[in-house]
């Protein structure tokens, strides 16, 4: 299984500029995460942070116990080998055959003999489905093959952690959707913990579990797929759909109060315009999640990520909490003692019902209430994981804790508040 990248009060700046502050946010391990917003929001400035590229100015990123924002060059140089990263040319060396690019990694890093080395490097290949282009030169092939050499790169290592920076720019749709695939059945082939920089909102909307967005150099919200998806926060819906209309303008950020001009209008049923329709397999709800090509294993991460999710499940909006219980089977809701719909009988005891939820409890006699969705505790199994608060290992200095008084956005660590 992957590992749990825990990050706490990050804040990034280049002079006086500031990219992000105060980001915090749980990549729990083995699962699909993506991260959205607008350009130049910083999701490229937060990639190389992650892999001690680039040095945050306050928080701290803990893996495996090291907090690789304060830790020597040797520790950094450590939790780096459980990284690999598809950059978004895929980074490939112009002069060397895919075979030479995808075994670098192995014979710069480890003492592998060149038997091993080709065992490997053809495995990879064939997992990203290269066969035979062992000879091509990059420039020889496709964007999109050359992104798929760029993984089985990433991939030689056995990484724990895989990132991918706009994994889909300059693919044409059918092979976006082609390499989302390849995404997807990777994960379940290496339970391996993804995080997926991108703008493409079909990607978005079909491969992750959760879903984080900049804007505004904050954190607007990372959580559950359901949350984001679900959301009517105007600046995640503008998003989604594609629209000009919202808070996000040509350059970045509008004015306040033409953004909300233009949001009455559309909720109002009027537009200042045409709305350029959504792109990318725009759209907001719910889409079901691309699962892995039959004969290949089941995604581990996605029973660990039910439990972890049913936890958290009344800490999270009304809407999402619907589309999580609507997305179990009739078995799984009985088994978490969750009820959707009307059409499902109760067959368990009482739940217990959160304070935020009393309000559907206490509707007028002879109304029939509505099935309460929300999880009793008592059903829930032990889940595997859980968030770590970023321990340290305890030859690490403990980092200072975040700046006081900083907002803090209300869905962080995968759902606390
Ligand atoms: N090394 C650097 N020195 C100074 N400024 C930088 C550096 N790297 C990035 N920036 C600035 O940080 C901001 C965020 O850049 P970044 O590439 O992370 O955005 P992004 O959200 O990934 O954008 P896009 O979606 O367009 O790729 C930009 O204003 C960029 O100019």
């Amino acid at each position: 299984m992957g590992v749990e990248v825990v990050v706490e009060g990050l804040s990034k700046s280049f002079g006086k500029q500031t990219i992000w502050r105060d980001v915090s946010l749980t990549l729990p391990p083995g699962e699909i995460s993506v991260l959205l917003g607008p350009s130049g929001t910083g999701k490229s400035v937060f990639l190389k942070s992650l892999v001690g590229l680039l040095k945050p100015e306050h928080g701290r990123i803990v893996i495996t116990g090291t907090d690789i924002v304060r830790c020597s060059e040797h520790k950094l140089y450590d939790v780096r080998k459980l990284f690999g990263v598809l950059f978004q040319d895929g980074a490939l060396f112009g002069s060397m055959n895919l075979f030479d690019n995808i075994a670098f990694p192995l014979r710069e890093h480890t003492k592998k003999g060149e038997a091993e080395i080709r065992r490997i490097v053809l495995e990879k290949m064939e997992m990203v489905g290269l066969i035979g282009a062992e000879k091509k030169l990059p420039g020889e092939i496709s964007g999109g093959m050359r992104k798929r050499a760029g993984l089985a790169r990433a991939l030689v290592l056995d990484p724990e952690i895989i990132l991918f920076d706009e994994p889909d720019s300059g693919l044409d749709p059918v092979r976006v959707a082609y390499l989302n695939q390849l995404i997807v059945d990777l994960n379940a082939q290496i339970d391996a913990t993804f995080l997926i920089v991108t703008h493409d909102i079909g990607t978005a909307r079909t491969v992750p579990d959760n879903i984080g967005m900049l804007f505004r150099r904050e954190l607007v919200m990372f959580g559950p797929r359901e949350v984001l998806l679900t959301s009517t926060e105007p600046v995640v819906e503008q998003f989604l759909m594609g629209r000009r209309e919202g808070p996000i303008g040509m350059s970045e950020e509008k004015d306040a109060g033409q953004a909300a001009a233009e949001l009455a209008a559309l909720r109002a049923g009027g537009s200042s315009g045409p709305l350029g329709g959504p792109k990318g397999g725009g759209g907001t709800g719910i889409v079901p999640q691309l699962e892995p090509t039959p004969g290949l294993p089941i995604r581990k991460a996605v029973e660990r990520r039910k439990d972890r999710v049913m936890q958290i499940l009344h800490t999270l909006p009304p809407s999402a909490q619907d589309a999580i219980i609507n997305s179990l089977t009739r078995e799984e809701q009985q088994h978490y003692g969750v009820f959707a719909g009307a059409g499902v009988t109760q067959t368990q005891p009482p739940v217990q019902i959160s304070t935020a939820n009393q309000a559907r409890a206490d509707q007028p006699l002879g109304q029939t209430p509505r099935p309460t969705p929300y999880p009793r505790t008592a059903n829930l199994p032990e889940s595997e994981w859980q968030p770590q608060s970023g321990a340290l290992t305890s030859d690490d200095a403990p980092a200072p804790a975040p700046e006081p008084g900083r907002k803090r956005g209300w869905l962080r660590r995968g759902g606390e508040k």
